[in-house]
């Protein structure tokens, strides 16, 4: 998976930018990732906006949205704020967990920091738990090759079961390959099969005993499975948000605090 031979730069990208348009979008894809990896840098690329970008953490607090067109479809945008975690430890925290569980996006790309893999697959880890529909964008490959850091990215897809693609968003490198397998993921022609992390054999048979009740509660909308940890983490946030979700959208009570409790 070469970074030159598939990168067309900047110029082609900003053919496509969406300006002008109602709130219509085919497609709503989310960026995700730790802070300072480049998410809004590749939002404004592929939007055409100006989202404020910088070399210091926690800018993007609120989600920006934008919107870009592919093959004459309209693809909406949501640049998140930057987070370690999904664990809603911090407002960035909570507002992009509760984006990816309740804006449900047809896609996510996670967006990586090439210098420091290990540490921002973390959250890619995470947001595979919630969402199988995703694509891991390698950011800052020119840094990393500045560093002498080599990258195997299609041993790093096939571990993951997901694409990568290799970007340096600030020169426009790799955004062409990016918006093609976006497109990819979101019609299916991509299939995605994300690696699921397994918790010990305690949590895994609790997991195994919640997750249908979950679903005989909340249906397809949501996870199962990751209901099942948050609940066995006993997170208050999440429960408290999917029954708030569930109530506006259905009139419903789902009851899951008594699954959770019985
Ligand atoms: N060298 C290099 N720098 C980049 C690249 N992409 C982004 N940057 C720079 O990295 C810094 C952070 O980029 P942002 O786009 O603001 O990062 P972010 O992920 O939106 O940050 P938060 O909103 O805080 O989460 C900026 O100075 C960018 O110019 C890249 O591919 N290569
Ligand atoms: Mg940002």
């Amino acid at each position: 998976m070469g970074l030159t031979n598939q990168s067309t730069g900047s110029g082609a990208i900003k053919e496509r930018f969406g300006r002008g348009q109602n709130n219509r979008a085919d497609y709503v894809v989310a960026l995700a990732g730790n802070p300072n990896t480049g998410k809004s840098t590749v939002f404004n690329a592929l939007t055409g906006l100006n989202q404020h970008t910088g070399n210091w953490p926690g800018k993007t607090v609120l989600l920006a949205e934008g919107r870009y067109i592919h093959q004459g479809l309209i693809y909406k945008l949501i640049d998140l704020p930057g987070t370690y975690s999904l664990m809603a430890n911090s407002v960035e925290e909570q507002v992009a967990r509760d984006y990816l569980c309740f804006g449900r996006p047809d896609a996510t790309v996670v967006v990586l920091d090439a210098t420091c893999l290990e540490r921002n697959l973390n959250l890619a880890l995470q947001v595979m738990e919630i969402t199988t529909r995703l694509i891991v964008c390698v950011n800052l490959v020119d840094e990393a090759r500045r560093k002498k850091i080599q990258i195997d990215y299609r041993a790093l897809a096939a571990r993951l079961g997901v694409p990568v693609v290799p970007t340096a968003a600030r020169n426009g490198l790799g955004l062409e390959h990016l918006i093609k397998t976006v497109s990819g993921v979101v019609t299916g022609r991509i299939e995605t099969k994300p690696y699921v992390v397994r918790y010990s054999k305690e949590i895994e048979n609790a997991v195994c005993r919640l997750e249908p009740k979950i679903k005989q509660l909340v249906g397809e909308t949501f996870n199962a499975r990751w209901l099942a940890l948050r609940l066995l983490d006993r997170d208050e946030t999440v429960i408290d948000a999917v029954e708030n979700w569930l109530a506006r959208k259905d009139g419903l009570r789902t009851g899951i605090k008594e699954v959770v409790l019985a």
